[in-house]
């Protein structure tokens, strides 16, 4: 049975990058992702901007929407203070096996929970379940329909506090127009526009910031 596109780049790493080291392990997927096969990972020039965001906000607790491969979990994890721990969230079984031998080829697992399943039953399970209280960072990178009807329920949720740092991918390209016009309308949201392109490509794409107010 042939090898899938993402089982490739993960024995890439597995051949190529350094064990316990996340930057190499980001570099590694980089370069097969530019030079070899192109993947929706956030890639390095908006992984950038994600470092930023992430030092901002030096959060306790963060989550992560659409893990994938776990480009994005080693990226922001390699940033936590010594305590702090990402949650990240993918229903694909193939991608959470994939992401979950990346996260530990890297080193961080100690730093990273993968949940598996879908993001609309995990994120209510959050404060009980998985014992959080409120929420500093959420990375949207999951399908782009589902970054709005996810941004309410975390609300309802009661998992957002004032200072709480959204930041969501593709903002152009794939594009999510209902999740922009939602933020940026809302009197709960302080909205910030990074212009970038999208990721291996010259095609222009943006991440949005958007602060909850409470
Ligand atoms: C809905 N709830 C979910 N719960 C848990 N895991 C989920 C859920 N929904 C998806 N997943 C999981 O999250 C991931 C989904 C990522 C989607 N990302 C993209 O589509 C995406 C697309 C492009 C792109 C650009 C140009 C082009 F020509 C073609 C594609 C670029 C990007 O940076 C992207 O992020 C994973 F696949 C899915 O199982
Ligand atoms: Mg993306």
């Amino acid at each position: 049975m042939n090898q899938s596109k993402e089982q490739r780049i993960l024995n890439f790493v597995l051949q190529n990058a350094v064990r316990g080291d996340p930057c190499s392990v980001m570099d590694t997927i980089d370069k097969y992702c530019s030079q070899k096969e192109w993947a929706m990972n956030v890639g390095n020039e908006k992984g950038l901007i994600l470092d930023k965001t992430v030092e901002e906000a030096n959060p306790s607790v963060a989550l992560e929407l659409g893990t994938y491969c776990g480009y994005s979990a080693v990226r922001i994890s390699r940033l936590l203070k010594a305590g702090a721990r990402l949650l990240t969230v993918e229903f694909n079984p193939e991608f959470a096996a994939i992401a979950k031998q990346m996260i530990e080829f890297a080193g961080v697992q100690d730093k990273v929970k993968l949940l598996e399943g879908p993001s609309e039953e995990i994120i209510p399970q959050l404060k009980k379940k998985y014992e959080v209280d409120t929420l500093d960072f959420v990375f949207l990178d999951h399908w782009k329909d589902r970054y709005t009807p996810d941004t309410i329920l975390l609300q309802e949720c009661n998992l957002l506090r004032k200072g709480s740092i959204l930041l969501a991918d593709n903002i152009i390209f794939p594009g999510a127009p209902d999740f922009l016009n939602y933020v940026r309308k809302s009197p709960h949201f302080k909205c910030t526009n990074y212009p970038s392109h999208l990721e291996y490509m010259q095609v222009e794409d943006a991440m949005e910031k958007a602060v909850f107010l409470g």
